[in-house]
């Protein structure tokens, strides 16, 4: 047995001054009595719940909220580039056949498109969370939860914040495809890079003029594109034709469709569809387009409202002008690319089949949905230079979204989650989101800074008047 030299009489470490024996024992106790201890505590709450069975018991582990005062958000603030720091005019959104004139700008947007959407889905700036924001599959995105849970995405319908809510939304994908392209722009060969730069710049998103031109445009259902990419000519699937499904998400997207009793006819093939179970399917989506007026409709919006902002906005009201509202113009050209639709008498089309993601709560997944909705945002935004005083009133909303129950009054200062603005913690209101220029673009037919409202109010005018009015003067 080891023996202790001058034990201190007060020793730090009492373990160190006993031998083998003593040592074990004062462990083994010190051991026991805390099993002891552990054990009355875990015996007593059982007893205690099973004694008191009215009580709710909470234990609630602490966590880092996304709530919580220091996160920040994904700010929402649109693609930056491009800007005139003098006139602070912006680079606009250009109707799809003449931004397929750029070629530099086409192959930069198709290749960060599908890079977007090959991202992983588990990323919140992936094509597959971006997309699932709008709709199903009813999930949170950058935290933003609340109290709901109802079955149903973050944005707006039936509703005066429609048209306004989209704006952001647009804004982020917007924004995602100009800084990856302003990057990839540097990646290319010396003797090409500036013109690829400067289109990297003024880049913006296309949009589907389907007023004008009511038929599926010709790009969307290519499946293959070649492009020129920094390491030269390359053949690359088309981002715009469809999306296939990340792996491991479509059982989840299934399973969320069935709450609303969706057709599951459009979850068969791992990808976004358009009808296609109709033999010339690109064909009957734009026959189908062709049948819905959308000319005259979008010229009405301009000449047969007043100017109500009410009307303009939303299906909400179902008189003689639910027809021309700019929803309910959204919703048709939804529904002539996902749906077959039949002609009844007394109705100039009914819906009936489900056949295609545009018609369902999960339209936001078919690339096609960003370009249609470009149009909405231009639709909206020429209607506020010819009505610049007409804006959102109060106005409840029978459907509810991912965050906010039915029947609550939508104003000018509700939030439009899940976006926030340049401090990342301040969401986007329809009084913040009401000029596009806070987003870093504009359309054609705004560029003109220097008009005064009434003089751009009329000027827009006649631009519809030539675009859309059956005389086209
Ligand atoms: N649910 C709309 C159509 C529709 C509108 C959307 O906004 C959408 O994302 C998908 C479909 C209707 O039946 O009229």
């Amino acid at each position: 047995m080891k023996t202790l030299r001058n034990p201190p009489l007060y020793p730090r470490n009492p373990l160190r001054h006993m031998d083998h024996a003593a040592r074990f024992n004062y462990v083994t106790r010190a051991l026991m009595f805390l099993a002891f201890a552990i054990g009355v505590l875990l015996i007593g709450g059982v007893a205690l719940k099973y004694a008191t069975p009215g009580l709710v018991w909470k234990f609630t582990p602490p966590r880092l909220s996304s709530t919580a005062a220091h996160y920040r958000h994904v700010r929402v603030v649109g693609a930056k580039t491009g800007i005139n720091s003098e006139t602070g005019s912006a680079p606009p959104r250009l109707e799809l056949s003449e931004f397929m004139n750029s070629a530099e700008g086409v192959d930069l947007y198709l290749q960060c498109h599908l890079e977007l959407l090959n991202k992983n889905a588990s990323d919140k700036l992936s094509f597959y969370q971006i997309a699932a924001i709008h709709g199903g599959p009813y999930q949170a995105w950058d935290g933003v939860t609340g109290n709901v849970t109802f079955p149903s995405g973050y944005a707006t319908h039936r509703s005066v914040l429609f048209p306004v809510w989209h704006r952001p939304y647009l804004a982020l994908f917007e924004q995602i495809i100009s800084g990856c392209a302003v990057k990839l722009a540097k990646e290319y060969d010396e003797d090409v890079r500036k013109a690829y730069e400067d289109a990297a710049s003024v880049l913006r998103i296309p949009y589907w003029d389907w007023a004008a031109k009511p038929w599926l445009p010709a790009i969307v259902a290519q499946p293959f594109r070649t492009v020129r990419t920094p390491k030269g000519l390359a053949n690359i699937t088309n981002p715009l034709h469809q999306f296939t499904f990340p792996e491991g998400t479509v059982d989840g997207l299934r399973a969320a469709a069935a709450i609303h009793k969706e057709d599951p006819i459009i979850w068969t093939t791992g990808a976004t569809m358009r009808c296609p179970q109709l033999a010339d399917h690109n064909g009957t989506v734009s026959d189908q387009l062709g049948t819905l007026n959308t000319t005259l409709r979008t010229y009405q919006l301009f000449t047969e409202l007043d100017g109500d902002y009410e009307h303009f906005a939303s299906i909400g009201y179902w008189d003689v002008h639910h027809r021309i509202s700019l929803e309910n113009v959204h919703n048709s050209v939804h529904l002539a690319v996902g749906t077959e639709m039949t002609i009844e008498e007394g109705a100039e089309w009914a819906r009936s089949r489900l056949c295609g993601h545009m018609g369902s709560d999960f339209a936001s997944f078919d690339p096609l949905f960003f370009l249609h909705h470009a149009n909405i945002d231009r639709i909206f935004a020429l209607w506020q230079a010819v009505f610049p005083d007409s804006y959102v009133t109060p106005r409840i909303s029978d459907l509810g979204t991912y965050l906010r129950p039915a029947n609550l009054t939508d104003n000018i200062d509700t939030p439009l989650q899940p976006f926030f603005g340049e401090d990342g913690k301040t969401p986007y209101t329809a009084a913040t989101a009401r000029n596009i220029s806070t987003f870093g673009y504009t359309y054609l037919e705004l560029m003109d800074l220097t008009m005064s409202p009434p003089e751009l109010s009329e000027h827009v005018l006649r631009i519809i008047s030539s675009l859309y009015s059956e005389k086209k003067s």
